[in-house]
């Protein structure tokens, strides 16, 4: 669409104060990352084929899954392009990169994400050297899905109930469903795009159930994709959001899989049976963790895409004089507008940073993990768990907050904000769903509390816990390192009151597990424990006001740093020249509800009754 960019937009962008492309080059790490991440965006988004003459939202469930898979096979062609060096701009980031802008191709989820986001990094990460070298070929036949989560067993998963029965007369594991509760349920592709999976499944030797471990399944003929004898498969039906991820059921009768399709990088079963341990019993566990530590990246995206959207419209929109003989004002004048978007513009940034620390913890854990050294396993999977429910959390709520400060026009499907909000929100659930993963954390802080108050040694991270109870804290400062502080005393005080309610709970004759159970809602809350005063949040409101004035002139600036395409913003009121008014009666007039002046129910149901007594 051409035409001026929104005078108000204009104006905004003169008011900035910094150099929006120094912002974008923080962003993306580097001038010469952001250069090729520019590259694979011109590349990808001018692929005519990706792009559709119908909105998405127009077409039933049944033709956006097959629209989504003919443009998931072309992402996938660039992408082993990409990572084959045919087309010249690849560097480390670069599936992130083509992850980021899939958002704008799909308007919804690619069908391929679990294949290529968690199939094959499971394999990668957990199938040893020779099962690498036969199955990672790039030219594989295999489309593949990670099938974790049955119908009756989501968060539990030691209560997984698909077993894989060791048959040392045929060298052969026999994956079986027992019953109905045991249907793998909910695998992105699935439904009906993968013919191979990694199954979770709990393993059998002469009769000793060793636990859970990955296998590698095909579940549907690679010529013809019928499903194999002994495979029932298929799809869940219409959800929420992720409508053209075909997540799948799928059930094993007795299906036999060749032994060495059990992942043994860590853990083996010999020919004769012999079950091999592997160093730490929640290696297994490994692909749940990455994909923990990477979503807190996903989600900062999500943030700044929606913050985008949020205050490009805010500022073009006016609505209501603050002074009742003014002109109407930029809604981004008001200071409770402001308060809604420039925290989702802060809290993006937050997750940003802390997304890439916890990405360079995983690699050196996970080098470490390699020599034999599992000692630094439990914390980072303590800081995953508490990271991934909290930035999925906050990420829906915020998302949700620039929908709203939008106002009628956010509820439009063409503002792209409930899609977004759609996608994040799934994000709290999946991948370990939000109070369990904050309780694995919780579990984590109770056991080195118990170290503080029994004053047994504590390793540096936790001396806070040990200044707590010795009441070393000083008093409030209204700083950074004071914020910080703040932070531990809380984390200490909240620890401390639900360790003492869970022993309170002990003392009465509660079994370990029932008192953790009722101290539940003390382990997921945090509350005001540090020795900040009522005077004190005067202060920080009254400073916290003072900034929201400071950010205002760059607002625009600020979410123009991230640099996101329109392609792939996919906003009526987010574009980058504010055209608000324009776009959405475009994007109206594609309704199929305009294409006849008289629709035929007219006809056939409403001019019946309205002129019955007429005729
Ligand atoms: C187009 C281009 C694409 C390019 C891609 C690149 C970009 C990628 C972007 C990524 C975006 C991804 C989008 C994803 C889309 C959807 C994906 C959804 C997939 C799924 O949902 S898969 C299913 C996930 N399921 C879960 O997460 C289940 C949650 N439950 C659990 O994890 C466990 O049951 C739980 C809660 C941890 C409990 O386990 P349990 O065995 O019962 O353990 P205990 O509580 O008894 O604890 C024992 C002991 O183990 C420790 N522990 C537990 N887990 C781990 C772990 N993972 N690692 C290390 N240690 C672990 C625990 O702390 C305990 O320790 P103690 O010392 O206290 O005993
Ligand atoms: C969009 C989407 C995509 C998905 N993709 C995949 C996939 O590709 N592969 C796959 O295997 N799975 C997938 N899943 C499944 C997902 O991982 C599970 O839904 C998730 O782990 C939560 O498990 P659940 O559904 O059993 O929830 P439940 O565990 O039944 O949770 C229901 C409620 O019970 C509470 N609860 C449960 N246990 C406890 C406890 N111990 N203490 C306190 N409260 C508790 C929870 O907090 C929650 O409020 C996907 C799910 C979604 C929504």
């Amino acid at each position: 669409m051409g035409g001026r960019v929104n005078e108000d937009l204009i104006k905004e962008r003169r008011k900035c104060t910094f150099d929006i492309k120094e912002l974008t080059h923080i962003i993306d790490c580097g001038e010469e990352n952001t250069i090729k991440r520019k590259q694979i965006d011109n590349y990808i988004l001018n692929i005519k084929e990706l792009w559709d003459d119908v909105p998405e939202e127009y077409l039933s469930h049944k033709e956006r899954y097959e629209n989504a898979i003919k443009k998931a096979f072309i992402v996938l062609k660039v992408l082993r392009q990409l990572h084959t060096g045919n087309i010249q701009i690849t560097d480390h980031r670069t599936p992130t990169n083509v992850y980021s802008i899939q958002d704008g191709i799909f308007r919804n989820v690619n069908p391929l994400l679990i294949h290529i986001g968690l199939f094959w990094s499971t394999i990668a990460a957990q199938a040893s050297t020779e099962q690498q070298a036969e199955w990672l070929q790039p030219d594989s036949s295999m489309i593949g899905t990670y099938v974790q989560t049955e119908l009756g067993h989501g968060s539990f998963i030691r209560g997984i109930e698909t077993t894989a029965t060791y048959d040392s007369t045929t060298d052969e594991f026999i994956l079986h469903t027992p019953r109905l509760s045991a249907y793998k349920w909910w695998p992105g592709g699935l439904g009906n795009t993968a013919n191979a999976c990694l199954v979770m499944a709990q393993l059998y030797i002469n009769g000793t159930c060793h636990g859970l471990h990955i296998f590698l399944a095909q579940i549907r003929d690679f010529d013809t994709h019928k499903p194999l004898p002994g495979i029932k498969v298929g799809e869940i039906g219409p959800k929420m959001g992720f409508n053209t991820a075909d997540n799948g059921f799928l059930g094993f009768d007795n299906h036999r899989i060749p032994r060495t399709n059990m992942l043994m990088k860590n853990v083996q079963v010999l020919r004769d049976g012999t079950y091999v341990k592997p160093k730490h019993d929640k290696l297994t566990y490994g692909s749940m963790l990455l994909t923990r530590v990477t979503l807190i990246s996903d989600l900062a995206y999500q943030l700044s895409k929606a913050a985008t959207i949020a205050v490009r419209y805010s500022a073009v929109r006016r609505q209501s004089p603050i002074k009742s003989n003014e002109p109407e004002r930029q809604i981004l004048d008001f200071v409770s507008q402001q308060h809604k978007l420039f925290i989702t513009i802060a809290s993006s940034h937050v997750y940003r940073v802390v997304g890439l620390w916890m990405w360079n913890s995983h690699k050196r854990v996970t080098a470490d993990i390699h020599e034999g050294n599992m000692g630094q396993l439990p914390e980072l999977h303590a800081l995953a768990c508490c990271l991934k429910a909290i930035s999925s959390r906050d990420a829906s709520a915020l998302v949700e907050q620039c929908r709203l400060a939008c106002g009628g026009h956010g509820y439009m499907m063409a503002s792209n904000l409930p899609q977004i909000y759609a996608y994040t929100t799934a994000a709290v659930t999946y991948e370990g769903e939000y109070t369990v993963l904050l309780l694995q954390t919780a579990r984590y802080l109770v056991k080195f509390w118990r170290l503080a108050a029994e004053h047994k040694p504590l390793p540096q991270n936790f001396a806070y816990f040990e200044d707590y109870i010795k009441k070393n804290f000083e008093q409030w400062r209204n700083s950074p390192e004071g914020i910080i502080e703040g932070f531990k005393a809380i984390v200490a005080g909240k620890t401390k009151a639900a360790y003492d309610t869970l022993q309170c709970n002990l003392r009465n004759g509660r079994e370990f597990e029932e008192a953790w159970n009722m101290a539940s809602v003390q382990l997921t809350n945090a509350s005001e424990y540090s020795t900040i005063s009522r005077n004190d949040i005067e202060a920080l409101q009254s400073r916290y006001e003072e900034l929201l004035a400071l950010i205002r002139p760059n607002a625009v600036g600020l979410v123009d740093a991230f640099d996101i395409r329109d392609e792939v913003l996919c906003s009526t009121l987010g574009a980058y020249d504010g055209r608000v008014y324009e776009r959405m009666m475009e994007e109206a007039s594609k309704s199929p509800l305009n294409e006849d002046v008289v629709n035929e129910s007219f006809h056939k149901y409403i001019r019946p009754v309205t002129m019955k007594n007429k005729l």
